[in-house]
């Protein structure tokens, strides 16, 4: 039995900080800006082996580079920045970019799609190649995300797909696949299967683990043997056994947890029996079909003693902390109303997506989830407590199946601490093109933006800020724009990270060492007090969730099952 020890004071609470060193769960790190967590625990620190990681603290406007015209904002030269279809330059060029990426995602989602298996042989031959090269003895992991490690042949592309293609970029970007190759492994890692050979499993999973020490795909279960097989070796995953069924997977003991990518519908099922066959669970969003769902999901994590996380990536992303931080402050005065959007283009998702089957669970509001959660986790501390209540929501349902909500519009308001907040929430998994010709690219970048008593803050791409994001704050008063930025530690993770962890490799991170401390003998309460890492608690998951259900109602829609 490990001490409890808080070691990362919260952040937002008033308290003052008691200074502790923090303390590694996960086995051996070696990550090059946690050096001081080495001596004590006898952790091996290798600049050869980050040898581009460095420390990228939040920034704020003193810090800035030469290059960084800070004469606009130190000036009060605060000229409106040049906008083209409602964005900056810099956001359009980037939109304009991922726009290309998809297009090319969609071309090739295609071909693949057509040829899978003769896709499939290829790409493994490719990789079988480059795990030759001079560090073949070490476990190699770095396949091309933007590999299509997807054989369903009816889908011409999806949404899931460019998003592994943008994360392809992203790496190439930031030179990481030779840093995951590089990557020594924990010789005892934890045994991490996946239920579902699903398009997002590249992005979300197998992309974070090859890049951290102490997790490795130990298998892979699917509907059919033969896709997971197809799946483990497009995705060079050296270590995965291949299961015919999900139960199959799950009645493997060399299996501690799972990640589970299944279509919403099946959340919840998959998630019990996981947890009562004794693996700690990764949950895709959203984590049920609906809140009473979610709330059986808590109970059965406490009864068995396993730790279950709903994947909102975005929340762990230092980003996120920065803008909570500032939101939270006090110093912009109260947060008076928040408006949130998510879209992806119409004719991205094929017309039998599972995200337009209601007997999957489907929906803009479900799929699109985050909305909902970005907007409640700024619009107060205590979601588990606040008072929801929803003003008017309207959907714009599929024509094939009139049930899931293709669209969704809400306000919302959420009162806590004798303050309200109005919230509102535009998510959409078809937006319609201008003229039926021009892809919306003004609709294309996720924001949020908060009505502060005394400025406005934008935080721009909040489910994606790796790729690219800031954080605006317009001071009402003078009329001022200051930008801040964090791609590395925030204010939650504290000498952790790297300016290439992408959301889903940070939220790994968290879940590692929160099973790590399960694994210790500890409860899953005394184990976030341990790690005191961030979290997205089964009290926010069961609230969010409860939310969604009252927009449903409210929209005259169905509760998803
Ligand atoms: N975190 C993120 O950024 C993202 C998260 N997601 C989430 O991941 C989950 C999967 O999404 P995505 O990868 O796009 O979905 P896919 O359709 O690609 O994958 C779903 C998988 O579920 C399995 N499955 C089991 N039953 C069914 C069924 N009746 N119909 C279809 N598939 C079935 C299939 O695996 P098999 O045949 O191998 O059994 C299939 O490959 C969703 O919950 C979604 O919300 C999606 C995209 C991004
Ligand atoms: O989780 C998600 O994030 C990206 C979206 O494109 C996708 O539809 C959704 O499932």
């Amino acid at each position: 039995m490990l001490t409890i020890q808080k070691l990362h004071p919260n952040p937002f609470s008033n308290q003052q900080p008691q200074h502790q060193e923090p303390q590694r769960l996960s086995g051996i790190y070696q990550y090059h800006n946690a050096p001081e967590v080495l001596p004590e625990h006898g952790l091996e620190y290798d600049d050869n082996t980050y040898p581009v990681s460095d420390k990228y603290p939040v920034t704020s406007m003193d810090d800035y580079p030469a290059s960084f015209n800070a004469q606009q904002y130190r000036n009060n030269n605060n000229k409106p920045p040049r906008i083209i279809f409602g964005m900056k330059v810099r956001s359009f060029l980037l939109v304009a970019l991922v726009f290309v990426l998809i297009v090319v995602g969609a071309v090739v989602g295609g071909t693949v799609g057509r040829n899978a298996s003769h896709a499939a042989n290829a790409t493994a031959v490719v990789n079988e190649q480059s795990s030759r090269g001079p560090h073949n003895r070490r476990l190699r992991t770095n396949h091309n995300i933007g590999d299509i490690c997807h054989n369903n042949n009816s889908r011409i592309y999806n949404s899931t797909i460019n998003t592994n293609l943008v994360l392809g970029f992203h790496n190439w970007h930031s030179g990481v696949p030779k840093i995951a190759g590089e990557l020594k492994k924990n010789p005892a890692p934890l045994r991490l299967g996946v239920l579902g050979a699903a398009a997002i499993n590249p992005g979300a999973i197998f992309d974070p683990v090859s890049r951290h020490p102490d997790v490795v795909i130990a298998g892979i279960a699917s509907r059919s043997k033969a896709k997971a097989e197809q799946q483990i070796k497009v995705c060079s995953l050296p270590v995965a056994r291949a299961y015919g069924s999900y139960e199959d997977l799950l009645s493997d003991p060399k299996i501690e947890a799972v990640y589970i990518s299944l279509p919403n519908g099946l959340h919840f099922d998959w998630t019990i029996k996981s947890l009562r066959q004794g693996k700690h669970v990764l949950v895709e969003k959203p984590i049920a079909s609906n809140a009473a769902q979610a709330q059986e999901i808590a109970n059965v994590s406490q009864e068995t003693g396993k730790v279950v996380l709903e994947a909102f990536h975005w929340r762990f992303h230092p980003a996120a902390h920065l803008c909570k931080q500032l939101v939270a402050s006090g110093e912009y005065g109260k947060v008076k109303e928040v408006t949130t959007k998510m879209a992806l283009p119409a004719a991205f998702l094929s017309k039998d997506d599972i995200r337009f089957n209601y007997d999957l669970a489907g929906g803009s509001c479900m799929d699109l989830t985050y909305v909902f959660s970005a907007t409640s986790y700024y619009a107060t501390s205590s979601l588990a407590e606040a008072k929801i209540e929803v003003i008017e929501a309207t959907a714009r349902t599929n024509k094939k199946d009139p049930l899931v909500d293709e669209a969704m519009q809400t306000t919302y308001t959420v009162t806590s601490n004798g303050n309200t907040v109005t919230c509102h929430t535009q998510c959409d998994l078809a937006a319609p093109w201008l003229w039926g010709i021009i892809p919306p690219f003004w609709d294309l970048t996720a924001g949020i933006t908060f009505t502060c008593e005394n400025a406005s803050i934008h935080y721009t791409n909040f489910p994606g800020p790796y790729l690219n994001h800031s954080i605006n704050v317009r001071d009402n008063a003078t009329g001022v724009t200051t930008k801040h930025q964090a791609l590395v530690d925030g204010p939650q993770w504290l000498n952790r990270g790297e300016k290439w962890w992408t959301t889903y490799r940070y939220q790994l991170e968290a879940f590692v060492d929160r099973v790590r401390g399960v694994q210790s003998g500890n409860s899953v309460a005394e184990a976030e007090e341990l790690d005191g890492l961030p979290w997205v608690s089964m009290q926010d998951s069961i609230a969010v969730m409860g939310i969604i259900d009252k927009v449903y109602e409210k929209a005259g829609l169905p509760l998803r099952k």
